[in-house]
């Protein structure tokens, strides 16, 4: 379900499908696991970060995002206060522990990651690692999903790269993007990298890289958006709301800025009055 649902619902995102499916589903089938599953997810706003984290939940549980052994954080929301960290590093250990003792399998989702405070990260730590137990508690089949601009630009350069060189986007291969991420971003000191605590002990198992979207696929996300709400498509509209969305690099237009946000407001204009 879950690969046909990325190959269905995800445009654009050739790497993003065969690393999820992998990791999740060899992740589920394993009764052995040494550690949770950490997947950080990066790229562009409005690439599909948070639709995936939503697939991957419906893929797991029944009630997908709404399960009570969903738990979804976002570091503006949740922790807005520099000056509140202790407290809230406190509360998030001790909800981490508390939902994971009730069921194993339970999945946490950060959002935001980039904005997060660094303390308030070292504090999951110890949930990530490979303890057996702590505290009476196995973490072994829990879930962490990040998701983070972290990297973006970095992902859009090879993406652009190849688009310069008439390369197709799709013969962008994982190991490339993720040599190109881990010098300039992941293993750089002053790159201000949130999770290079995380990363500097393996705790992170897999990077995902979204690329920026196209104006194809912002039309093919307006199109199901039509669709969705139970309208007729109109080729005409499709593409004046694909028109409207701002593109860069400013030579080239290539990408859009937002990816696929902001579709479903701009549709609002044009079908509901
Ligand atoms: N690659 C994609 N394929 C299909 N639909 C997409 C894709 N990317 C985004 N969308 C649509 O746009 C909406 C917004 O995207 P989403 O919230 O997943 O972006 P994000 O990458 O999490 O952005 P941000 O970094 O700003 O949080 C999604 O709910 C989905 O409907």
């Amino acid at each position: 379900v879950l690969q046909e649902n990325l190959d269905k619902k995800l445009f654009g995102q050739h790497l993003v499908g065969k690393v999820v499916v992998k990791a999740v589903k060899g992740f589920l089938n394993n009764t052995k696991a040494k550690k949770p599953l950490a997947l950080s997810l990066h790229g562009w706003t409005g690439t599909g970060k948070n639709f995936v984290s939503k697939i991957i939940a419906e893929s797991i549980y029944k009630r997908g995002l709404q399960s009570k052994y969903v738990h979804q954080f976002v570091a503006t929301l949740h922790f807005p206060h520099a000056h509140s960290i202790n407290l809230y590093k406190d509360q998030l250990q001790s909800w981490i522990r508390g939902n994971v003792s009730i069921c194993p399998r339970s999945l946490f989702i950060f959002d935001e990651m980039d904005k997060m405070h660094a303390g308030l990260i070292d504090s999951i730590k110890p949930f990530l690692d490979y303890y057996e137990f702590l505290d009476g508690v196995s973490y072994r089949q829990a879930i962490f999903i990040f998701l983070s601009n972290a990297g973006a630009e970095k992902i859009t350069e090879v993406a652009l790269d190849f688009w310069r060189n008439g390369r197709r986007r799709e013969d962008i291969q994982l190991t490339e993007m993720q040599n190109a991420l881990s010098v300039s971003v992941f293993n750089n000191k002053n790159s201000g990298f949130w999770h290079s605590t995380l990363i500097d002990r393996n705790l992170i198992d897999y990077f995902v890289p979204f690329l920026p979207l196209e104006y194809k696929h912002v039309k093919m996300c307006v199109r199901v958006e039509i669709e969705s709400r139970g309208y007729v498509v109109d080729e005409d509209i499709l593409t004046r709301i694909a028109d409207e969305m701002t593109y860069f690099p400013r030579e080239e237009r290539i990408y859009s800025d937002k990816g696929c946000k902001t579709v479903d407001a701009k549709l609002d204009y044009y079908y509901d009055f």
